[in-house]
């Protein structure tokens, strides 16, 4: 198979520049997944699951509150997956959200290198991560900022990239104080799913240091041979996910990969590993991914809940037991953010082997002392 190696820059690192790239005849190698990660066929088949319409749990209705906790925990217990649909976010706010991300994401690739995310960084523009990364790089531009206090977007965008962007920082700031409303409505609903009560998990997420990533992913001239975002389990709290009609989002359950076509009115919702070690392994985290086309770019809103920085991740008293005693041990968001972006690349596997590594640095720490 004929393929290309990267175009070098000045300074030697690789740069993704899709317009480049795409007018060659082949990727280069370095976007190439191995066999037995590609897009296969079989993943254009439906993943079928109920659309939770939570309007009558926003209102206060007991029935249909009940009805969408039992559909959440046979999601969430299956492979952490759901969609919500009559949820009460503005269209508007969705709309002008991915309005912003076509404008950012065709400026020239320097102006956007301005917003630049630094090795170890989680915040910030990266072209695919082919500073990070040398092979199984994903087809995508990324911008990634934090949500934590009512003016931290706005800042962000007028802080690195000027006072321009003021309009972008106040759309998505918007756009994040609704997804951290509705994340903790859903938080209560994940509570009460647990039978731990609907306080436990709002109170634990009600002040968040959340991400928010916008996805672009540009067409690719070969897409049979590389993938948007690899296989992963996020490992934030909870995602909240707004696709376009384009469609390119597969969740694997059952052994198969699935795919979840778009609804526009609906939002995607996915359990992270954080959570996975909240509920003490009784919810999944939903292991995704997301294929490109040949024909046309997609965008992606993602919100990824997560807790305040000096928070235990510890699950409450009512879900150990001796049948169910401990999955994992306690550890803080940054200690668990950190080792994906320094130690371990995001996969299916991270929650396991972030265990691993705690506990063994735990004992490489007692040794010591
Ligand atoms: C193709 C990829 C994108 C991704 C890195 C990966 O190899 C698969 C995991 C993805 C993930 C998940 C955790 C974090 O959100 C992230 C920034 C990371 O470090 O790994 C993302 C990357 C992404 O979505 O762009
Ligand atoms: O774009 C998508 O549909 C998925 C993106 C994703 O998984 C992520 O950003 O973590
Ligand atoms: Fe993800």
């Amino acid at each position: 198979m004929a393929t290309t190696t990267m175009p070098p820059t000045k300074d030697d690192q690789l740069i993704f520049d899709a317009s480049l790239l795409n007018s060659k005849p082949n990727i280069p190698t370095q976007f190439i997944w191995p066999e037995e990660e590609k897009a296969t066929p079989d993943a254009l088949q439906e993943l079928h699951v109920p659309l939770i319409d939570i309007s009558g749990f926003l209102s206060g209705d007991p029935h249909s509150t009940l009805e969408a906790t039992r559909l959440i925990s046979q999601a969430c217990e299956k492979h952490g997956f759901f969609q919500v649909v009559n949820h009460g976010v503005d269209p508007g706010l969705i709309e002008e959200a991915h309005k912003l991300i076509d404008a950012f994401f065709s400026l020239p690739l320097q102006e956007k290198q301005r917003a630049q995310r630094l090795t170890g960084e989680s915040c910030g523009y990266a072209s695919s991560f082919t500073g990070r990364f040398t092979s199984r790089l994903p087809w995508k531009e990324t911008l990634s900022f934090r949500f934590c206090s009512p003016t931290s977007v706005q800042d962000y965008f007028v802080r690195t990239l000027g006072p321009d962007y003021l309009r972008y920082g106040e759309a998505y700031q918007k756009y994040c104080e609704a997804m951290s409303e509705l994340s903790l409505k859903i938080m209560e609903l994940l509570g009460m799913s647990l039978g731990v009560g609907r306080a436990q998990f709002r109170e634990f997420f009600e002040s968040n240091d959340s991400i928010m990533r916008l996805n672009y992913y540009p067409p690719c001239q070969d897409p049979s041979l590389a993938l948007g975002t690899g296989p992963h389990c996020d490992p934030t709290s909870l995602t909240i996910l707004h696709q376009d009609d384009v469609g390119g989002l597969q969740v694997f359950s059952d052994g198969n990969w699935r795919t979840i076509t778009p609804i526009s009115n609906a939002f995607v919702v996915n359990i992270g590993d954080t959570f996975m070690a909240l509920s003490n392994g009784r919810f999944k985290s939903c292991l995704h991914r997301a294929v490109v086309n040949s024909t046309c770019a997609r965008r992606s809103l993602a919100f990824f809940l997560c807790p305040e920085t000096e928070r235990v991740v510890t699950p409450p008293e009512r879900l150990v037991d001796s049948e169910h005693p401990r999955a994992y041990p306690d550890f803080t968001w940054p200690a668990l953010l950190e080792f994906t972006q320094k130690h371990y690349r995001a996969d299916m596997n991270t929650l396991d082997a972030f265990s691993e590594w705690i506990v063994r640095q735990t004992a490489t720490t007692a040794a010591a002392n």
